[in-house]
């Protein structure tokens, strides 16, 4: 059974009222291979979007397109954040927009300490959530303020990572991979905190190869495959559907 053409039969997402933050028509490339063809999607505010694909299907290009990084170009499309327009801004801008970027490789700056770490994040605004909120959300980089941020373990700077990001006053935190490496029980204790920050209104884009992981806390879910969109729906239907989760997910 060919399933790709099924599951989003007669929508075209451009066409679709403009949301918190929206992707419309978006084509992103490296050099001259085309990563991320015409993909449009929204995103509501306040909810966790699941961003995922197998290896090389375009989520972490997604992520850096929406970031407005250097690389990937963005040649075609528009992507608006509360209307404004993303796509003009460089990645400085979006930043100051409301784009909160938490890379694969996490980009815990060495020679400083935790505390260091997340002032640096704050050295200009907009600022966001105060050093005691942080240490409140994530009392272990409490307890290791004065410790040297690489120095952490892999669990622990990722919850830097993702208070550096809220360090700063934004509308919507781009996660990549945050459960990558690390023992089901530190994964317990992120989700918990991304719970927390959904409640604080934050919107979330949560890219995750544990995708399992992704879907039990995602509101919604969009599957990429090959640059392109093959799902954009409920977190509930992907889990609920086997031929869905084996032919995009392996799962
Ligand atoms: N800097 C780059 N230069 C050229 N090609 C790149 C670059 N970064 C990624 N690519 C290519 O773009 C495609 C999509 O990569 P991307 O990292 O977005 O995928 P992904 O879905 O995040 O995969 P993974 O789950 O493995 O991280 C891949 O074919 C990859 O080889």
């Amino acid at each position: 059974m060919n399933v790709k053409p099924d599951f989003n039969k007669g929508k075209n997402y451009a066409e679709t009222a403009p949301a918190f933050l929206s992707v419309w028509n978006m084509e992103s490339y490296y050099g001259e291979s085309y990563i991320v063809q015409n993909i449009s999607f929204n995103v509501h505010e306040g909810e966790i979007l699941a961003l995922l694909g197998r290896n090389g299907a375009g989520k972490t290009t997604t992520l850096r397109s929406i970031a407005r990084m250097n690389s990937p170009q963005v040649t075609a499309g528009e992507i608006w954040l509360d209307h404004q327009p993303l796509h003009k801004m460089a990645s400085y801008e979006a930043s100051r927009a409301g784009i909160g970027l938490v890379p694969e490789d996490r980009a815990i700056i060495p020679g400083l300490t935790v505390e260091e770490n997340l002032q640096l994040a704050q050295i200009a605004p907009p600022i966001g959530w105060s050093l005691e909120r942080l240490y409140d959300l994530f009392p272990r980089l409490g307890e290791r303020r004065k410790q040297e941020g690489v120095t952490l373990s892999g669990g622990e700077q990722q919850m830097l990572a993702i208070a550096r990001a809220l360090a700063r006053d934004i509308k919507v935190l781009l996660l990549d991979e945050p459960y990558e490496g690390l023992a089901p029980v530190i994964v317990d204790e992120i989700e918990k905190t991304l719970r927390i920050i959904k409640e604080q209104g934050i919107t979330t884009i949560l890219v995750e190869q544990n995708a399992v992981r992704a879907l039990e806390l995602a509101d919604r879910a969009v599957i990429l495959d090959t640059g392109t969109i093959v799902f954009d729906g409920a977190a509930a239907e992907v889990l609920g559907n086997e031929e869905l989760r084996s032919e995009y997910l392996a799962i």
